[in-house]
């Protein structure tokens, strides 16, 4: 399964939204399309909705005619576009920057369109290639943590579904199996949008990996009756100081895995670290609907009920065990151990 493509000037994309009914492709050489699918969650995980921007970028530059300053425009529009779709996960920026900075560099040795077009979609592709790389690396360095017997609890999707292929926490989770480690696994269901129950669930039953799907009101629970004995998770965007943004649910999931003794691991790619020295990090709103209903399919509370419906929350690092990249495992002080992955 291979959930995102760029086939003769057109992407193709897994609609994750459809699992686990349906495995549906999709494809345009759009890139207000691609946008959408960000938006929409068509597409999702902070890797995959990079590799998806830079995929839109290369589209949008394939499909158009002209000199390369008309070129060149063409690609800065879709950058533009595509990096208003999603505003946490920095992966998307950090994918959307290397693409302008290859369109910088072709400007500068002043190529021909043809060439123009040909490096551009070499670099998304590149980005593509070494998602699933970096992707396998980190799970060969994370299985160093994970011993026989454990009971990994995990929340959201990071698997294949979340990325170019292989997944982060769970490319982790998949690496010990592969190994012959005895593991079980126990995913949270993910409100509102249900990515653990849907996405995860699916991946680890496809591999015979054995789990158990929990509401995301019984991690406390789990810790305490299911003996879970690690937490391994993944992030959207993570600041130097080792502050971790990730999906709804993941700052409660570190507090219960304090208070019980439960090392909290947060898998992620170098792309995943905030090099701009902010120390604010903003948390997408999405719409009240997603809260008020499943799936847009029943409703569940009344009309208009007022909502939060925060994407993310942050964790801070003093509840964090390890932040594992594919340089190795950040320990704290993360601002020392991090700084070292993004020199
Ligand atoms: C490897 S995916 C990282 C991250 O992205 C997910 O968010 P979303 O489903 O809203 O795109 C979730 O926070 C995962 O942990």
């Amino acid at each position: 399964m291979v959930p995102l493509k760029f086939e003769n000037g057109k992407v193709v994309w897994l609609n994750t939204s459809a699992i686990p009914w349906k495995e549906e492709y999709k494809e345009s050489s759009n890139y207000e399309d691609i946008a959408r699918a960000i938006e929409t969650m068509e597409v999702r995980g902070a890797p995959a909705i990079g590799v998806m921007a830079a995929l839109g970028i290369a589209a949008a530059v394939y499909n158009s005619q002209g000199d390369v300053q008309t070129l060149y425009q063409v690609l800065n529009r879709a950058a533009e576009r595509l990096s208003r779709t999603r505003p946490t996960a920095y992966n998307l920026f950090w994918a959307i920057d290397r693409m302008r900075a290859k369109a910088n560099s072709l400007i500068s040795d002043n190529v021909s369109p043809e060439e123009f077009k040909e490096r551009i979609v070499e670099e998304a592709l590149r980005i593509q290639r070494e998602d699933i790389e970096i992707n396998r690396r980190m799970g060969e360095i994370g299985s160093q943590v994970i011993k026989d017997g454990d009971v990994i609890l995990t929340h959201c999707n990071t698997g294949s579904l979340a990325t170019a292929g292989f997944g982060t926490a769970l490319g982790v989770i998949r690496t010990a199996w592969l190994q012959g480690k005895s593991i079980r696994v126990i995913a949270t269901e993910t409100r509102p949008l249900l990515q653990g129950a849907r996405l995860t669930m699916w991946e680890l039953t496809k591999d015979g990996i054995p789990s158990k799907l929990i509401t995301d009101n019984m991690v406390a629970y789990a810790m305490r009756y299911e003996g879970v004995t690690k937490v391994i998770l993944g992030a959207d965007r993570i600041l130097v100081s080792g502050h971790v943004a990730n999906k709804i649910g993941t700052y409660g999931i570190s507090i219960l895995a304090k208070y019980h003794g439960v090392d909290f691991y947060v898998v992620a790619p170098t792309s995943t670290i905030d090099r701009t020295g902010a120390n604010e990090i903003v948390i997408e709103r999405r719409k009240p609907d997603e809260v008020r209903t499943v799936l847009n399919m029943v409703d569940i509370t009344v009309k208009d009920a007022e909502v939060l419906n925060p994407a993310f929350d942050v964790t801070p690092p003093e509840l964090i065990t390890g932040i594992i990249t594919e340089k190795g495992i950040a320990y704290p002080p993360f601002k020392d151990s991090l700084k070292k992955f993004i020199e």
